[in-house]
């Protein structure tokens, strides 16, 4: 799937297709915010399987144009490759296609759908539940679909059984069991207990109450623990970032991800015996996981070797250690093994933004992407680099130099803060699509003319445990401001830098890592951008709990608690339908700005877009905007910030621009 200007389109790479193998086989000519997802084969290789729309289960979906047509509503289409034919199968998400590739199941809001994908029969309800759907897995004969069903603060698994048309549910005992995977035979479904919900809770939980692996006959409602995590490091389950949490191999052992040595790293456990392996030992963590249609071997991508890149392996347990199938310097992640033993991946570089490979069975990768313009080449690139913060963890980050920045012509800066917070922003343009764009905005801001660090600060992912959740983190007091306020001295140590230049930005938990830095530091950070950044963490907790302990440390963990000493100027930026940060807490630090504060606010409200931007249109508005703030910030010497915490009467509030697309609160 590839977005080329917010025209989201299926291809197929095919060498028979002639020098590039590439054709396109969806017809979607507009910028319309059409997503596409689940993309899977059907029909032997005749046709492809995917989701188109947006997923709302039960809300109303996102109106994006405005034209009150409302995004298309996730349903699940059929597309024939020869033909290029497209038909819609059912309204619903998350399809799995049959292991014998005639049947698909697929959830739609609380119904677990079968369809046959040859549309001899129409689609039918194989069950109803109370819970939300996830986790659907097939058995190996097709005969039987598991999944998982959260309700109540609580989740099971049921199995669906389709000759019977019964469905039965394993006994949870009240915990939360996730990430059914079957036994190569189909006697036997294996699942993860927690004892706990696998929720965000933004304040880094390093360890918690044990979770386990259980596995239960078919037909059986009781099930049997073959392992325990152990207290401490890898108590609290952590997933990995793409493909299955379980895969139940052949020869009888279940690999999991477990982070008892502090990184997420591969085990595999004997279902008889119970003995423990770890497979990929050393410093660095899995992100993706595949399985090969053989059962045994499996791909994943991890950073052995440099935390800061993503590598692909093949691995057969018991047949040695692992071996690499790209090199170092390229990032290569989302791996797919093939029947033919050939592998495919998405790899992508400083300068070539992320693309198809194909991996022949003597490690030889083809790129099966068109030629890219040739000025992509010209792009920064990175250097990667490390600095401490006043604690003194290592912090990794991106420096990025506009050509001619030296000691003689010092630069304005912009550090950006990614968003999660647990990712990691590497030297190449990014395999999540939120992040694509901020690398691309990160290199236009340096072909303005700005240096770029773009910081891995801690709560993010790549650099173990402790680091993903570390001590008095985010709503327990905000100890990643320590990376905001390292990341602004290690620039103002650069000879290439105007120290007194130095701005920020950052989207979702980025903007909230540059509010603390304008409310706290802004003798360090002369200007900053927030894009649909928290606030105020005491927003999460209900009004009977306002006044608790842990509510007023969440506020005072937030910018909201330090708008008296915020002097930069600032644009505020927010979609105005966004459903994971409401839009409220922009608007709350602005109102919390215009009593305590005289520094000069601007506000951008992006009509009718979601957290995640889905317009090409919305993502040119954003750009433009941050780049045009920081020229207009940025662009010219300035005099440095006096620390005055005592809110001094400045010049009255800037009035709000008014924004290129929306409309002023
Ligand atoms: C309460 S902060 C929520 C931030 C949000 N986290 C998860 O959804 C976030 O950063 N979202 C994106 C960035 O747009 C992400 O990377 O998950």
């Amino acid at each position: 799937m590839a977005n080329d200007a917010g025209r989201r389109n299926i291809w197929i790479a095919n060498p028979a297709d002639g020098d590039t193998g590439l054709r396109r086989i969806t017809d979607h000519t507009r910028d319309d915010g059409l997503l596409l997802a689940d993309l899977q084969w059907g029909l032997g290789s005749a046709a492809l399987l995917y989701v188109a729309g947006s997923i709302t289960t039960g809300g109303r979906a996102p109106d994006l144009r405005g034209d009150g047509e409302g995004a298309a509503p996730a349903e699940i289409r059929l597309t024939v490759i020869e033909s290029g034919d497209t038909r819609t199968i059912a309204a619903g998400y998350a399809p799995l296609v049959s292991p014998a590739g005639h049947s698909i199941a697929f959830v739609d809001a609380q119904d677990l759908r079968i369809a046959r994908i040859d549309a001899l029969h129409p689609p039918f309800t194989a069950c109803s539940v109370a819970g939300t759907i996830s986790g659907l897995s097939w058995s190996p004969r097709g005969d039987k679909i598991a999944f998982a069903s959260a309700h109540d603060g609580q989740s099971r698994i049921g199995v669906f059984d389709l000759a019977e048309r019964s469905l039965s549910w394993i006994d949870n005992d009240g915990a939360f069991d996730i990430a059914a995977a079957w036994s190569a035979d189909g006697a036997g479904v294996a699942f993860i207990r927690l004892l706990e919900p696998d929720a965000e809770t933004y304040s880094g939980r390093p360890e918690g109450l044990p979770w386990s692996i259980r596995t239960a006959g078919v037909g059986h409602s009781a099930s049997r623990c073959i392992w325990t995590a152990y207290t401490g490091p890898g108590s609290v389950f952590r997933s990995f970032e793409h493909g299955p949490a379980l895969l139940w191999r052949t020869n009888g052992t279940i690999i999991f991800g477990w982070e008892r040595t502090g990184w997420l790293q591969l085990h595999s456990v004997d279902v008889a015996t119970g003995a423990v392996a770890n497979l990929t030992p050393g410093q660095g963590e899995i992100f993706s996981v595949a399985s090969c249609p053989d059962r045994r071997s499996l791909l994943f991508s991890s950073n052995h070797g440099n935390l800061d890149g993503r590598r692909l392996w093949r691995l057969e347990p018991g047949k040695g250690a692992p071996v690499a199938l790209t090199n170092a310097d390229a990032v290569t992640d989302r791996p797919v093994a093939c029947r033919n033993g050939r592998v495919f991946a998405l790899q992508s570089s400083s300068a070539n933004p992320l693309r198809p490979v194909a991996i022949d069975g003597d490690r030889r990768l083809r790129c099966l992407a068109s030629p890219l313009p040739r000025w992509l080449a010209d792009l920064a690139p990175p250097e990667q680099l490390c600095f401490q913060a006043r604690d003194g963890t290592d912090i990794h980050a991106q420096l990025y130099l506009p050509q001619g920045a030296d000691a003689a012509q010092p630069v304005p800066a912009i550090v950006h803060f990614h968003g999660g917070p647990a990712r990691q922003m590497l030297g190449a343009w990014h395999v999540i699509e939120t992040y694509h764009q901020q690398y691309g905005l990160n290199q236009l801001l340096v072909d303005r003319g700005f240096a770029v660090l773009s910081v891995n600060y801690r709560g993010g992912t790549g650099y173990g445990l402790s680091f993903r959740e570390p001590a008095d983190f985010g709503l327990s007091g905000a100890s990643e401001y320590l990376d905001v306020e390292a990341a602004a001295h290690f620039l103002r140590g650069r000879a290439e830098v105007d120290p007194n230049r130095v701005g920020a930005y950052g989207v979702s938990y980025g903007g909230l890592l540059v509010s603390l830095g304008l409310a706290r530091a802004s003798h360090l950070y002369a200007a900053g951008v927030v894009c649909a950044g928290v606030a105020d963490w005491s927003a999460l907790f209900p009004e009977a709990e306002q006044d608790s302990a842990p509510a007023r440390l969440a506020r005072s963990a937030s910018p909201v608690s330090d708008t008296a000493s915020w002097r930069s100027p600032a644009l505020l930026i927010h979609a105005t339908d966004d459903r994971v940060v409401p839009l409220q807490q922009t608007i709350d630090l602005r109102e919390a700005l215009r009593r305590e504060s005289d520094a000069a606010i601007e506000m951008l409200l992006i009509e009718r877009e979601q957290h995640d931007l889905q317009l090409a249109s919305s993502c040119a508005t954003l750009f433009d905007a941050i780049a045009d703030f920081f020229e207009r910030k940025l662009g010219r010497a300035i005099e440095p910030v006096t620390v005055d915490r005592r809110g001094a009467d400045g010049p009255p509030l800037s009035e709000m621009t008014r924004p290129q697309n929306g409309t002023v609160p």
